[in-house]
């Protein structure tokens, strides 16, 4: 190599060195001492905020949008107030209910009255004969309309369909109604034997006979129909109200259960106090309602038609104290003596100790704990299988 070669590779890597230099000398300007931002700092800071509020605005405008789209379908799905006379059955028409019940052009027949309201039967045009309860449009309380009535009366407008809907030869179902102002009129079948009250009193005043193996049938059928409205309808329905007006009996004297759930309607709006004799005793303490409630009134039942007693019958009242009929057969099963409970007309032939097995029934169903009651389908299998002990 000669001297020119080398001086000009000499000159070649000085100029590198420098500008190697010159590099590292700027890099470290740049992480050591704080300068303004450049030019692209700020870009990538405005696009970065760009994207936040990109963002949270996209965020808060699709909640928004999917709470909108959720009122409007609720508003969409909310079930119209029906006005006027509404019929579930293809024998009455809307024409007919607003002649004859409204109008009450029918000449109506009373069958039945309490302060809530009255149960009349009417003969429509076409020669239906139905019951009809007419009592006050569940919409006040205490005595005073109540603010909101949409929601109120979409409540009771929803009972009443679910009531329509119910299938059972136990229980009865709702044909139609009429809603007039102050006023709620239900109509049903016209049961011609009248109801479980009826035919006791007629019972105790011997105008009729009836022994422990049709009352045993009447109990076992009120039981399905409990046992039905607790587990096969949804939303399930309590009676509210079982006793023996709310059972009628149709012409083979198979039990149908009136008035289901209606109690809780009226209730809720007029705060009713509860004072039957078939009332558990946990709602008289607290406004909770459950199936075991319903299970006390039947366990009221059944000892009514094991003893041929009324609950309401001074006998259990005043100064004896025997209490109620529930304590009174408690007493006489610890003393030993259930027998002396038996309704005398009822007991027949090989019947009493079938009677005296249901008394203990009736007794676990009026225990003071609702969780020590069957459930209706306990209930069923124990006095199905009565005939068997
Ligand atoms: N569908 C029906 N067919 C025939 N008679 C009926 C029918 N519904 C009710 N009744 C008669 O009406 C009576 C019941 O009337 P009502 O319901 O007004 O009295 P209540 O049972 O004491 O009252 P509530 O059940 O509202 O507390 C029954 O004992 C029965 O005689």
């Amino acid at each position: 190599m000669g001297r020119k070669s080398i001086r000009k590779a000499l000159e070649i890597k000085s100029v590198f060195l420098l500008f190697s230099f010159s590099q590292i000398s700027e890099t470290l300007s740049h992480t050591t001492s704080p300068s303004p931002p450049s030019s692209s700092t700020a870009n990538l800071r405005r696009i970065l905020l760009g994207v936040l509020f990109g963002s949270l605005t996209g965020g808060f405008a699709s909640i928004v949008f999917l709470l909108s789209i959720r009122f409007f379908v609720l508003f969409a799905n909310r079930i119209p107030i029906l006005d006027g006379p509404v019929t579930f059955s293809s024998k009455i028409s809307v024409k007919t209910l607003k002649s004859v019940i409204s109008d009450y052009s029918g000449s109506p027949q009373l069958l039945g009255s309490n302060p809530n309201g009255k149960y009349l039967k009417f003969v429509l045009d076409n020669q239906l004969t139905v019951a009809v309860k007419m009592m006050l449009e569940p919409n006040c309380s205490k005595g005073s309309p109540r603010k909101n009535l949409g929601p109120w009366k979409r409540e009771v407008q929803r009972e009443l369909e679910l009531l329509a809907k119910v299938n059972h030869r136990n229980v009865m179902s709702l044909r139609a109604y009429i809603r007039d102002s102050d006023r709620l009129s239900l109509v049903y079948d016209y049961i011609p034997n009248g109801s479980l009250d009826d035919a006791m009193k007629r019972l105790r005043s011997d105008k009729l006979l009836f022994g422990w193996e049709l009352r045993h049938r009447i109990a076992v059928g009120i039981v399905k129909g409990l046992k039905y409205l607790h587990f096969e309808c949804t939303p399930r329905i309590l009676h509210y109200d079982l006793k023996p007006s709310n059972v009628l009996l149709d012409e083979n004297f198979e039990p149908k259960l009136a008035d289901c759930g209606l109690a809780r309607l009226v209730m809720a709006s007029l705060d009713t106090s509860v004072s039957s004799c078939y009332v558990a005793p946990e709602c008289f303490q607290s406004c909770r309602y459950t199936d075991k409630c319903d299970i006390y009134s039947f366990g009221v039942i059944l000892s009514f038609l094991l003893t041929g007693r009324d609950p309401s019958d001074p006998f259990f009242m005043g100064v004896s104290g025997r209490g109620s009929l529930g304590r009174w057969l408690r007493h006489l099963q610890h003393a030993g003596e259930a027998q002396e409970a038996l309704d005398k007309k009822t007991v027949g032939e090989g019947d009493e100790e079938e009677m005296l097995m249901a008394i203990r029934i009736a007794l676990v169903c009026q225990s003071d704990l609702p969780a020590d009651r069957p459930s209706s389908d306990e209930l069923e299998a124990m006095l199905t299988q009565l005939h068997s002990f």
